[in-house]
């Protein structure tokens, strides 16, 4: 047997989850529901109690045994209102099954008590005290042990009283007691059954619960994986600037926007200088955080609106919408003297650091694999130059 459906067994005999805390959370499922119906039941059935009074009324008139009868079906019938006002309020099924098992105690030992009283009208007694038997089970919602002892103790009840005070032969007294066990049993077998299959009902919507909510988490797993992979295929890990890839997708939208709008736009290509030598001097690792301090500078020296990208190795690259030749070639130079000022952590702060850029504007390449091709001639350009420079193609 699975740890599950261990935790699912029910007592075929109570007809409760073996498993207490299973039980505890069944109950607690269902306390409002019960709360509700019992309330409405006990005070039916106790309606249905009291309204025996035109009965007794019809036998005894106006007689002693009348108001002794009425006195009692009084007392039952508002302790039982009372009851059933408590169990209304603070009833709790799983916590309180005595406040439960209590209204029944009360409707049978007023049952039983009419024996005595009307002992003449036993026939018509035994017929209310089957219904009783069946309504313990079937009607008042209550568990299958409380409804059991209360319809065995008016069963008992009623035959001792019937025995004691209405005189009932033994042969009556007999077909009495296979009657009274034939009602318990037939109620007992169809609230069991009725206890059995609710539970096996929560333990199915728990289980599709359950399996909703690992479905659940399951998307949300994949969503975080997938938002982790486009975070990866778009943000570079060093640097945290752009992948290439995604630098080229948001450079051609800005591009065919000011063509389409035609406004100014221009492409910077960066490369650090003599970065092979700080590599072979520093280290590689070294290396890497020179590339993160060149890369955030280049982020922090340039607009919201220029997207910027790693090209590759020591190489970065800029778009910049609605902006002309000019204003990018300052923009480059402010970022030139910017990468220079970098203080770098020591040991690094022996190393100065340069970079060369290269420019080409739209006006001049219409494409932006062209553009880039013209901003990498310039870059080389500058290299040829001396390095630490700006390079505009004209
Ligand atoms: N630390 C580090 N080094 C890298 C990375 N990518 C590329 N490089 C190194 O960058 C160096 C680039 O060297 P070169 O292409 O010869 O250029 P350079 O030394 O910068 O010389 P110029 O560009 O001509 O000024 C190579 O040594 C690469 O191994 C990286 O992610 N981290």
């Amino acid at each position: 047997m699975s740890l599950q459906q261990k935790y699912n067994d029910i007592n075929w005999l109570t007809g409760q989850f073996r498993d207490s805390r299973r039980e505890a959370s069944y109950r607690d499922s269902i306390k409002l529901r019960v709360r509700h119906d019992s309330r409405l039941a006990l005070m039916l059935v106790s309606l249905i109690f009291a309204m025996f009074a035109v009965t007794d009324y019809n036998l005894l008139g106006h007689s002693t045994d009348f108001f002794t009868l009425i006195s009692m079906r009084a007392v039952v019938v508002s302790s039982c209102v009372v009851l059933a006002l408590i169990l209304g309020r603070v009833g709790n099924f799983s916590r309180k099954p005595l406040l439960h098992a209590l209204p029944l105690w009360v409707l049978a030992a007023g049952i039983i008590s009419i024996v005595p009283l009307r002992p003449e009208s036993l026939y018509t007694q035994i017929t209310a005290v089957v219904v009783a038997i069946m309504a313990f089970y079937l009607l008042i919602p209550s568990l299958l042990t409380i409804a059991s002892w209360a319809s065995g103790f008016l069963s008992v009840g009623f035959i001792v009283a019937s025995v004691a005070y209405a005189e009932v032969s033994v042969p009556t007294a007999t077909r009495l007691v296979l009657l009274l066990i034939m009602a318990n049993i037939v109620g007992y077998c169809a609230l069991l059954r009725l206890e059995i299959l609710q539970r096996k009902q929560f333990s199915l919507l728990n289980e599709e619960r359950d399996q909703n909510l690992a479905l659940q988490r399951e998307v949300e797993h994949r969503k975080s994986l997938e938002a982790q992979l486009r975070r990866l295929a778009e943000r570079d890990t060093l640097t945290e600037l752009d992948t290439r890839s995604h630098f080229i997708k948001r450079a051609e939208a800005l591009l065919e926007r000011a063509l389409r709008e035609n406004t100014a736009f221009c492409l910077l290509m960066i490369d650090v200088d003599h970065f092979k030598q700080i590599n072979d001097t520093w280290g590689h690792t070294r290396g890497d955080e020179v590339l993160k301090q060149v890369a955030k500078t280049i982020r922090q020296s340039l607009r919201r609106v220029d997207v910027v990208g790693r090209f590759g190795g020591e190489e970065f690259i800029v778009a910049m919408p609605n902006t002309h030749h000019k204003e990018a070639v300052k923009l480059a130079q402010r970022l030139t003297a910017n990468v220079n000022a970098i203080e770098l952590p020591s040991p690094l702060n022996q190393v100065s650091v340069s970079i060369t850029v290269g420019i080409a504007m739209k006006s001049n390449e219409r494409s932006l694999d062209l553009l880039i091709q013209r901003a990498d001639e310039m870059l080389y350009k500058g290299k040829r130059n001396g390095r630490n420079r700006v390079e505009l193609a004209r």
